[in-house]
């Protein structure tokens, strides 16, 4: 994608924990307006590298540009307007219990420092009418389903009308129709809310569903980057397996 410039450039990351060096010298972009898929094997550092995007993780060695500015060694102050332009959806979610689902999304709203109620009230309404679960301000987490509190998450996500969301496997534990209902949302955000989607998963319907492009990370580097079409032609082994979920086994 040449004629667009990146929403984020990584540089030669490394990141490493220990004796566990994860990330080995990652260089990849992230464009505007994309929906950009992370694939590979589990524990090959996706939620590390994308920690970094959000500069939650400061990279050992290389930088990571956001909007031509590097964050790569920004204090947490000077974090605050980067984080502003990113949506993290976790993992599992990570909605607090005690809170209730309007609080909850709330939240991000407070910590950046708004005080206006009224217009939290109306951020609220509005994100919990684009993830399609409007008037649930009062519910607590523990009466929603998974589909729904994975919603709640993106509509937390959102509230702040990001340029980028990241997902962390925003598919782990749905059933295929509520993993559908998800991926209409992440393209809804980017078709009407211009919004850049990075997302991890492992649910390669999905993948092929929603990417505009993929990036497949192995050993702590980008192994292969391309387009849907390009992967599902693709006669590397690697990346068929992967595809086809095939570890070679026999059955
Ligand atoms: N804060 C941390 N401290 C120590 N090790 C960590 C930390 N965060 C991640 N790791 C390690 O880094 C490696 C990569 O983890 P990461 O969560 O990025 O993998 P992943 O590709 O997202 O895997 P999965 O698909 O299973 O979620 C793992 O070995 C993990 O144990």
């Amino acid at each position: 994608m040449p004629d667009r410039e990146p929403l984020i450039r990584v540089e030669n990351v490394h990141q490493r924990f220990g004796d566990n060096h994860v990330l080995r010298g990652v260089t990849m972009d992230v464009y505007e307006g994309e929906t950009l898929l992370l694939l590979g094997g589990s524990g090959g550092g996706k939620s590390v590298l994308m920690k970094h995007f959000l500069g939650l993780l400061s990279p050992l060695e290389g930088k990571v540009w956001v909007k031509g500015t590097d964050i790569s060694r920004m204090s947490e102050r000077q974090l605050g307007p980067v984080r502003k332009m990113m949506g993290m959806m976790f993992q599992n979610g990570a909605l607090f219990d005690s809170m209730t689902v309007g609080q909850n999304i709330a939240f991000p709203l407070l910590e950046s420092g708004l005080k206006d109620e009224k217009e939290i009230e109306r951020l609220v309404t509005e994100s919990l009418e684009i993830v399609r679960l409007p008037g649930q301000e009062d519910k607590m987490p523990a009466d929603l389903s998974g589909g729904m509190r994975k919603r709640v998450a993106l509509a937390r996500a959102i509230v702040d009308k990001p340029a980028c969301v990241l997902y962390d496997e925003p598919h782990a534990g749905l059933d295929p129709i509520t993993a559908d209902s998800i991926d209409h949302l992440v393209k809804c955000l980017q078709r009407d809310h211009g919004m850049t989607n990075v997302i991890v998963t492992h649910e390669m319907r999905s993948v092929f569903r929603i990417a505009d492009r993929i990036v497949f990370l192995k050993t702590g580097q980008i192994y292969w980057e391309g387009t849907p079409e390009e992967l599902q032609a693709s006669e590397d082994p690697e990346l068929k397996n992967f595809v086809e979920g095939d570890s070679g086994g026999e059955w």
